[in-house]
Parts: C-alpha cells; structure tokens; sequence
C-alpha cells in the first residue's frame, strides 16, 4: 500500500491518495494509514502518460536504444505506456516479431510496451504485413504503422484502411509524399534557399493527408496522422474532422517548440523528419493541439548512434530524443501561455492517445477503482538539459543546454513506483 500525501491532482485541491493492489482506493484529505508514504506537497498528479509515437530500436539497433533503456527514459518523463513503432531491423511486420517486443517490454517492467505493426511488408510499400495475426497475436497490435516512411501507393493506403476497420485499429501514417522530397534537408523556404540545404515543402506533407482524410472518409475506417508539422495540415484535419472523418492527429514537441531557424546552426541534432518548420507553423501547431484538432502529443523520440548524428548535416540520420522532457516542453508551450490546464494536459497526453490505441487501462482518470497509473510533477521546478544525465542510450537531444520547467518527481504503473524522487526504481 502507498499513501500520497497533499498531492493535487490535475492542480486542483490537495488530497490524500491511497494506492492499494495496483488500484487507487481511497482519494480525500487527511488519509490515515501506515502506508508507505510519498509526500506530494507542492506536486501535481496526473494520469501517466502515453506515448503513440517512439522507436525503441530493438531489435537491430541495441547500440542506440534497448526496450530497456527506453522504457527508463519513459517511465522518468512520466510515461506508463508506450507504442514501440515498427521501423527496427528485423522490421516489426511479423507476429513473431510483435511478441517479442512486447514481452522485452514485460520484462524491463517499467513501462508497458505496445507494439506498432508495419502496414506493408519490410515497410517497402508494395504488399500488406500480417496484419490479422499481429492483432491476434500476444501483443494485440491495434495501430499500425510504416512510419519512417509514407503509405505512398492510395491503393495500398485503401486496402490498409479496410483491413484495421475489421480489426478496430487504426493506420498511423507517415504523410510525406516521397516524390516531393526527393533528397530534402529542412523546411523548403527562403532560409532552406540561403543555407543551401534541398527544401521538404509543407505541401509533400499536407497532400498526403488531404489525399488519407478522403480515404479514410470513403471508407469509413479510423487513419491517425503522425507528427503533424504545418499550419495547412492543421486546416485540412479541422475540415476533414468536420465532416465527421474518423482521423486523429499527434504533435511532437519539438515542432511545438522548436523552428527551422535551428538548421542556422548546421547541427545535426536539429535535423529531423518532418522537419522543423516557421514560427507561423508553431503556432497554428499550439492553437490546434488547444482546440482539440490535434488529439495528441506523441514523442517520435527517436535516439541515433553518435556516428550517425554527429556528421555533416546532409549524411545525418534525421531524428531527436524526446521521453524524458516531452512534459517539460508542453508545460512551457502550452501550459505557462495558458493554452492548456493540466485537465487539457492530461487529455491530449493520455486520455486520447490511450483511446487511440485502444489501451483499455490507461488514460483512466484519477479515480477511485481506477489501475494506479499516474505521475507526480513538480511544475515549478526548473533546469538545465544535460544529454549526458538521460536515461536513454543516445545522446541527440535538442534540447542540451536549455532550462526546461517541470520535475517527474514519481510515477506509478499499476502502483508500483518506478520513478521516485525523480530516479528510476530499475
Ligand atoms: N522522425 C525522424 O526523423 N526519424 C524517425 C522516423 C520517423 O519518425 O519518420 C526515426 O526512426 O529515426
Ligand atoms: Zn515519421
Ligand atoms: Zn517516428
């Protein structure tokens, strides 16, 4: 049995919450018991989060990120879940495949780890994966993805969508059509044309998903769009969701944050698919996720080997961390300006993103009866970035050297703590 003590949840009044067998049993103030005690003064509560968007790269690349390590670096940036995307070597297109990243997940015990099923075989596009014996199999895949790279072929995108309608999942697309960035480097536009770097136009991603919305409508299965990065995107989702399309969107927080001006550096830690966009982008990007057109925030944390992120920008790998500061990033993005309170933070952190992936005891509100999945956070504590101090196995975090508000100071899955005075129980 845990107490938390003086704990605000969602930065309402403070109560006592009591955790007993995995559930919260008791919420009000001046709980008695001789519980193991967690003192939460000054500390908000809110349901632990989930992750629709992160590679854990294993199998295939353990030299940058392992089950594990990735499971640590979540479970200290408050995550209880997380959706392993598909894109690992062998690629995760397999039953087989699935029930091994899913019981790799059961083992680390920090995090439950939910596979993402590769929509076509090897993520080459031409033919679909397996995707009735993935959703079978022990890892119940219900989101299913090639994200790395774009269901570009509207056939295949077709037969995909028809395919998860039977399952109850949903194909989480990629939107960049391939032949439109051919070669590209950042943002196309004036400062693209300066540094002398190939331009990925906003419109290589904004037609792919007007081109999936109409799909999806037509056949009237559920299409969820990655890593959403501009303005126009987020005009086509408020279209398409009001005409009653069953598409959900994520934003990364790095594209909430973060602008094209980083590529000035020619550090390519900032290098990354999509790429960082104008201030304009950013902001319609805020205004979306406060209005609800965008469901989610979702990491796309996506750790590289030095040697494949520190080289001349056109060789980098494209891809940033993002699990351990992802709350940070929307506490001073979205929380401070007074775009989202910590309800709205809860919503699009964890309530949406679990219901997208149909993750039946996550999301829950903080309840009585309810699995005892949360995060206590110090929304008032303050610091400095330090990538050699992250949990993760790789280091290329945008954010080094920034001061971040916003401590995980604990969190609970299934009222084990495996994240306490802000370090990971494993
Ligand atoms: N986002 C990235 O820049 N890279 C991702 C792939 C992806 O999310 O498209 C990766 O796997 O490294
Ligand atoms: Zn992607
Ligand atoms: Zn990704």
């Amino acid at each position: 049995m845990t107490l938390i003590t003086n704990v605000r949840p969602y930065g309402e009044d403070a109560v006592d919450i009591r955790i007993t067998d995995g559930r919260i049993t008791e919420i009000g103030p001046g709980l008695a018991g001789d519980d193991d005690v967690v003192d939460g003064g000054g500390l908000v509560a809110l349901p632990g989060l989930v992750d629709l968007h992160t590679h854990l790269r294993e199998p295939g690349r353990e030299d940058a990120e392992t089950v594990e390590t990735g499971s640590r670096a979540a479970a200290l940036g408050g995550f209880t879940a997380v959706h392993a995307m598909a894109n690992t070597d062998p690629v995760a297109d397999t039953a087989g495949v699935v029930e091994q990243v899913w019981r790799l997940g059961q083992e680390a015990g920090l995090v439950d780890v939910v596979p993402v099923g590769a929509v076509t075989v090897g993520l080459r596009g031409e033919r679909l994966a397996e995707l009735g014996a993935m959703a079978d199999s022990a890892a119940r895949v219900r989101v299913f993805s090639d994200d790395g790279h774009c269901v570009a072929d509207p056939a295949l995108m077709r037969r995909a969508l028809e395919y998860v309608k039977a399952l109850d999942g949903v194909v989480a697309q990629h939107a960049e059509e391939p032949r439109l960035t051919v070669g590209a480097q950042m943002n196309e536009g004036d400062r693209s044309a300066r540094l002398g770097l190939a331009g990925w136009p906003a419109a290589a991603e904004e037609a792919v998903i007007a081109r999936d919305v109409l799909l999806a409508g037509h056949v009237g299965a559920r299409l969820h769009v990655c890593h959403v990065s501009t303005a126009g995107s987020v005009d086509i989702l408020r279209w398409a969701k009001s005409r009653g399309v069953q598409v959900t969107a994520e934003v990364t927080p790095h594209h909430l944050l973060l602008t094209d001006e980083c590529a000035e550096t020619y550090d390519p830690v900032f290098k990354v698919n999509p790429p960082l966009r104008s201030d304009a982008d950013v902001q319609a990007l805020r205004a979306g996720l406060a209005d609800g057109t965008i469901d989610a925030v979702a990491t796309d944390h996506a750790p590289h080997a030095v040697e494949d992120k520190e080289s001349e920008w056109a060789s980098a790998r494209p891809g940033m961390l993002g699990l351990e500061q992802a709350l940070s990033i929307v506490v001073q993005t979205m929380v401070e300006p007074g775009l989202l309170d910590w309800r709205g933070v809860a919503d699009r952190m964890s309530v949406r993103p679990a219901a997208i992936g149909r993750l039946a005891g996550h999301g829950r509100p903080l309840a009585v009866g309810e699995p005892a999945n949360l995060l206590l956070l110090d929304p008032t504590h303050r610091a400095t970035v330090d990538p050699a101090a992250l949990a993760s196995r790789s280091r290329n975090s945008p954010y080094a050297g920034r001061e971040l508000p916003g401590r995980v100071v604990a969190t609970f899955l299934r009222g084990t703590a495996t994240v306490l005075d802000g370090k990971a129980q494993k």
